[in-house]
């Protein structure tokens, strides 16, 4: 008999996820990945296609773990000009490792959105200080959704800003947290004194300086995915300590690490690992890109099993 193959829809992979137990599942996928071969984990660098005649480009991120026995390859666009399509669009595809063979097919753009916002909040949960009050987000897409939702589940904030390029776009963001938020007219106003800082723009040139932050404070960085463009100031860069998801992509694929030529103290898997200092008393600065695709399969992995309940009910 032929193995059957799950598909699975965004609405399918929604009524999968639980964020506290993927948050579990994703420190120790960071863990793993900075142990190296001890970690049991394979996942080369990823793979990105530019399809600049479309303003456009694709990453492939393959990768299999040990730890969860799985194997698995999502495929994500990045399409900043979309906007009637998700600018992220995204598929997984979940193989079974002992024969290769296909599992499952399903959606990756919330899986995407989930995902990149909680590896935030580990990064926060080690690097910011424990009493973080005042957050700030800056970008009002998918990601400003995710970063709040996922932090919301380590702190408890009294006062929460968004700004945004366009300030429709941040009052439309701002309603739909559901808890009351100020939308600022500048950056700079907006994050003054916070004490955790989001980066979730598809900005090409900083949106973040120096001099406007509150010394101290946790930032994390998620946009700038190409080696020319930046989110953050160099001289940000440069003053903080910084830490990455993996420091074999962050020096390849954003211009935040290759530009400022700033100086990476740790993965933020060596954190958690004991391997290196959580340095959340000094000003630090977690720069993501994204690579770590097998954090996408531990979730996969997790979800199908759900999926397998699922598909009994
Ligand atoms: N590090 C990681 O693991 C991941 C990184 N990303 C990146 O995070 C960023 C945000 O992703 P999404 O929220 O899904 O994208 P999105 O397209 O939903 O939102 C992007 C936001 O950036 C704003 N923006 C565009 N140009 C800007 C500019 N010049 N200055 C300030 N804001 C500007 C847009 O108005 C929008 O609010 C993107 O750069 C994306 O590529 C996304 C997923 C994973
Ligand atoms: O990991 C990811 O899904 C992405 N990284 C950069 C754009 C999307």
């Amino acid at each position: 008999m032929e193995p059957s193959l799950d598909i699975l829809s965004k609405e399918d992979v929604k009524k999968c996820i639980n964020a506290e137990v993927l948050m579990e599942k994703l420190e120790f996928a960071l863990a793993d990945y900075s142990k190296g071969e001890d970690g049991g984990t394979q996942q080369p660098l990823r793979l990105t296609i530019p399809v600049d005649h479309y303003k456009g480009r694709q990453f492939v991120m393959s990768a299999f773990s040990q730890r969860e026995n799985a194997l698995a390859t999502k495929v994500v666009g990045f399409y900043p000009e979309n906007k009637d399509e998700p600018t992220h669009p995204s598929d997984i595809m979940l193989y079974n490792p002992l024969n290769g063979s296909l599992q499952a097919i399903m959606d990756g753009t919330v899986i995407t959105e989930y995902r990149t916002g909680l590896v935030s909040a580990i990064a926060s949960k080690h690097l910011a200080n424990p009493t973080s009050k005042i957050l700030a987000i800056l970008g009002s897409g998918v990601q400003c959704t995710g970063h709040f939702n996922a932090l919301s589940l380590l702190y408890n904030f009294d006062d929460v800003r968004i700004w945004n390029i366009n300030i429709q776009s941040a009052e439309i963001a701002a309603k739909k947290l559901g808890k009351p938020c100020r939308v600022c007219t500048t950056a700079e106003e907006a994050v003054k004194d916070a004490d955790i800082i989001c980066t979730v723009t598809s900005t090409s040139t900083p949106v973040l300086n120096k001099d406007w932050v509150k010394p101290g404070c946790h930032i994390n960085s998620v946009g700038a995915v190409k080696p020319k463009w930046q989110e953050l100031e160099s001289d940000l860069m440069r003053s903080s300590v910084v830490y990455v998801d993996s420091k074999e992509a962050a020096c390849q694929e954003t211009g935040d690490i290759i530009i400022s030529k700033c100086e990476i103290y740790a993965e933020i898997g060596e954190v958690i690992n004991g391997q290196k200092e959580a340095r959340w008393h000094e000003t630090t600065v977690f720069k993501s890109v994204g690579k770590l695709s097998h954090k996408k399969y531990i979730f996969i992995k997790y979800l199908n099993k759900l999926i397998y309940l699922y598909s009994q009910l």
